[in-house]
């Protein structure tokens, strides 16, 4: 009892409230302090749990007697519970209560269990005070639509809101505890760590701007990053306070307006106006279009730049087109303030709210002035021949196009001539271009000078000119008669001496005429008419006017269908080489020329004198002389193989353009190499007109070529110019009397004497001679006598394919 007494007493001096629960008697024993904060007073108190019990706030009770629960069931070491309670007076407060057991039965349950009690109503009131003001902050810095974060001073993230979350893609406290280099590359962590220490070196606080990539989605933002140094109460920094703001928006609108000033500023003029036309504002370009500065027109109506080049109703339509569509663009004759009126393009655009209603009217000017010069310009390049300013071919087809359409309406015949000068180049190649240019100068004005106003003369190119004579007649031989007059007035104006500068020089010309009497005929049709008729007028000696006849368009039509079989035949090889034999004055096989045949699939065999000047013209024969000369060196490689032909010479025709290709060299090398002959057994066979142009050239190819030991001929000798001159410095072997000598040998003297010229020439030079088209004895007695010493025609043989060539030379 005495200890009791003495632990009552000392209960009763703590500071807090002690309870006292004998749990076998269910008595409990509450000291004052408890019955003070329950505001009791002890002498009202029941000693009894219900006293502890009804005091507990009916909401905490679940949570304190679970506690209790758990205690007497030996879960808990101690009873601990911190819980509202409501005092006697209605007060809520907030207690602390902790209880030991001091006696248990010898099941270990507790007997008695001894317990305080503190008031905590003071703390619980602060701690949540604070964990408001904490939400509130917390809501405050998630409601921001900023990033914001606080980082400690070596960089570590104290806290962030929910905004910054999104960026790392992490939660708050992931982040927290970290530093950037956890979550973004190294180069970029680095630059914020350096924005990080300069913030908190600076007593204000920086800014700075980047993009950044937000790790949740994947979105870019241009943020602008204030940064803040944060300082304890004694001035130290603490940490640095991060707020980054979206500025994409704001940064691509100022963008915007920096290029909508840029673009007001452009090459172009520009007015602003309000709704009732009045300047508001103009850009330099306008200024310098229109020599009015800004100040001078601001305020006024820009109709103080119309001049009266564009009538009321042009404008009318201007600006019923802005107030139904929204604007109008078009060329505007205006005033510039020194009164000089000037092509513009002009665009107005009416700028509308969002009611629709117009605000502004915004113009854009061009001034169209060098433009116009430049179309001016452009037109005279693309119609008219830049040296005569004739009409050039384009728009001589559109000029024929109309004749022919309107000659099919009135059905008034007219022609179109077709003139090419003669021998231009000569004039070009002797006194240079600029003279050549100057002739064509007269030329055209001549040509303009013989036919009526109507009529059209263009030049093609060249020294070619076409000229278009319209409504000559209704009938057809009247209107060919004065096509006639006028192309001989042309002839004999033409021909007339030229005052070139210095020179005094003539010409004549060749001229095609083809009359449009019918409708269906086309430009081309027509035009290709008077070409061929022009060539004739060339056959026929120049300087004469010939009319086109359906005769030559089928020899034209022919010649087409020929070029395109030639073309098959090279691509089919349907060539076949012939052999003529060539014997010397014992009637011993010297050799033999190779002579092509094409035998046409459907016509027969085709002579070369018909195809090769084709093949020559259109550079088909560049193919057929590769073929020809690999054919002959390959047979070539088979006479060398035989005793009886290994000696033979095989001559080889080859045409001028083949010779002048630039790997002609090489490729004879190459062939005689391919198939590993002699040399010397090749001989070519050039024809002296192919001396005529480029001598030169043609000495130095044959030169190198014979260095290789291939031998040359001079076919057809006796037809051309060539001196002797030339011809000491050609590498030849052979000179070829042509044929055309040796056929009337035995009754022409003139001939006998070229002949007997040629051989001795030859002799002089140290060449053999050899005579084709020998096709009689006394041809061949005659050559023989005079010193010939090789012989080729009919009457020692024909041209043979090979095998029948082999067969008459073993017989
Ligand atoms: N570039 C090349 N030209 C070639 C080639 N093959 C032939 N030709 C040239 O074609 C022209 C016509 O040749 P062709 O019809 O073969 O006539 C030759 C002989 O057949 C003919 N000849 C020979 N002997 C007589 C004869 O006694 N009487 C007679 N009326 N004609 C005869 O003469 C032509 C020989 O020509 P050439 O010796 O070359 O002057 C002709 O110009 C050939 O050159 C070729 O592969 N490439």
């Amino acid at each position: 009892m005495e200890t009791e007494n003495r632990w009552r007493f000392a209960i009763e001096g703590t500071s807090d409230g002690v309870w006292d629960w004998n749990l076998e008697t269910n008595k409990t024993y509450y000291s004052s302090k408890w019955a003070e904060i329950h505001g009791l007073s002890n002498d009202i108190i029941n000693n009894d749990m219900v006293t502890w019990e009804s005091n507990i706030h009916p909401e905490d009770k679940p949570c304190v007697f679970s506690s209790v629960h758990d205690y007497l069931n030996n879960k808990t070491k101690t009873y601990i519970s911190e819980h509202r309670i409501i005092d006697h007076n209605g007060n809520t407060k907030w207690i602390l209560e902790q209880g030991v057991a001091v006696a248990r039965n010898s099941a270990g349950e507790p007997t008695r269990i001894i317990g305080v009690l503190r008031d905590t109503t003071e703390h619980q009131l602060s701690r949540h005070a604070l964990q408001d003001s904490e939400s509130r902050l917390r809501g405050l810095l998630t409601a921001i639509p900023d990033l914001v974060w606080l980082k400690s001073p070596d960089g570590i993230y104290l806290t962030c809101n929910s905004r910054f979350e999104k960026f790392f893609g992490k939660k708050e406290s992931e982040i927290v505890g970290k530093t950037d280099y956890d979550f973004v590359d190294i180069m970029l962590a680095d630059s914020f760590r350096e924005n990080d220490k300069k913030a908190m070196a600076s007593s204000v606080p920086c800014i700075n701007e980047e993009w950044i990539t937000f790790a949740d989605d994947g979105h870019s933002e241009l943020l602008e990053t204030t940064k803040t140094a944060i300082y304890d109460e004694q001035g130290n920094v603490t940490g640095v306070l991060g707020i980054s703001h979206d500025i994409t928006e704001r940064k691509s609108i100022e963008n915007e307006l920096k290029i909508s000033a840029y673009v007001f500023e452009a090459q172009e003029g520009m007015i602003v106006t309000d709704a009732n036309n009045i300047i508001l504002r103009v850009n330099h370009a306008f200024t310098a279009i229109t020599g009015y500065s800004a100040t001078e027109v601001i305020g006024k109506n820009p109709r103080i730049l119309s001049s009266s080049k564009n009538n009321a109703d042009f404008y009318r339509a201007m600006w019923e087109s802005i107030t139904n569509k929204g604007s109008w663009s078009g060329e505007i004759w205006n005033r510039r303030k020194n009164g000089e009126i000037y092509p513009e393009y002009l665009t107005i655009t009416a700028v509308k709210d969002q009611h629709g209603t117009v605000t502004n009217y915004v113009a854009t000017m061009a001034d169209i002035t060098s433009n116009k010069a430049a179309a001016k310009e452009i037109e005279i390049l693309a119609f008219y021949d830049p040296l005569t300013h004739l009409p050039n071919r384009r728009l001589f087809i559109d000029r024929l196009s109309h004749a022919l359409a309107s000659s099919a309406r009135s059905q008034s015949k007219g022609a179109l001539l077709f003139i090419d000068l003669d021998n231009f180049k000569n004039l070009n190649d002797s006194l240079g271009h600029a003279v050549g240019d100057m002739l064509l100068l007269h030329v055209a004005e001549r040509l303009n000078s013989c036919v009526r106003e109507g009529d059209t003369v263009a030049r093609l190119g060249g020294d070619e000119f076409v000229i278009t004579l319209e409504d000559l007649s209704l009938q057809l031989d009247e209107a060919a008669s004065k096509t006639k007059l006028i192309g001989e007035k042309i002839l004999q104006r033409l021909s007339q001496p030229y005052n070139l500068g210095e020179y005094e020089y003539q010409i004549t010309c060749s001229i095609g005429a083809a009359l449009f009497h019918h409708h269906e005929q086309s430009q081309d049709e027509l035009l290709k008419q008077a070409d061929i008729a022009m060539y004739q007028a060339k056959k026929l000696g120049r300087n004469a006017i010939c009319f086109f006849d359906p005769e030559m368009q089928t020899s034209i039509n022919a010649r087409v269908e020929l070029e395109r079989d030639l073309n098959i035949a090279i691509n089919e090889q349907q060539f076949q080489l012939y052999y003529q034999i060539q014997l010397d004055s014992h009637g011993q096989a010297i050799g033999a020329e190779a002579l092509i045949r094409w035998p046409h699939p459907e016509m027969g065999l085709i002579s070369p004198a018909k195809f090769i000047p084709l093949a020559e013209e259109n550079d088909l024969i560049i193919p057929i002389g590769s073929w020809v000369l690999d054919t002959a060196c390959a047979q070539l490689k088979q006479w060398q193989q035989n005793a009886r032909t290994q000696d033979l010479v095989l001559s080889v025709n080859v045409s001028a353009k083949q010779l002048h290709q630039v790997d002609f060299t090489s490729t004879v090398k190459n062939t005689i190499d391919k198939y590993a002959i002699n040399p010397n057994l090749l001989k070519l066979e050039i024809t002296e007109s192919m001396l005529l142009n480029s001598i030169e050239d043609t000495i130095s190819i044959m030169s190198r070529l014979q260095t290789t030991g291939v031998r040359f001929s001079l076919d057809d000798f006796g037809t051309g110019y060539s001196s002797l001159q030339y011809l000491k410095r050609l590498p030849l072997n052979q000179l070829k009397i042509d044929q055309s000598f040796v056929r009337d040998i035995t009754v022409d003297e003139s001939n006998r004497v070229i002949i007997r010229t040629i051989i001795a020439m030859a002799q002089s030079l140290g060449l053999e001679t050899i005579a084709e088209g020998v096709e009689t004895e006394a041809q061949r007695a005659y050559l023989l006598n005079n010193g010939c010493t090789h012989f080729q025609g009919y009457l020692l043989g024909k041209p043979l394919p090979i095998h029948e060539f082999e067969s008459a030379l073993k017989s």
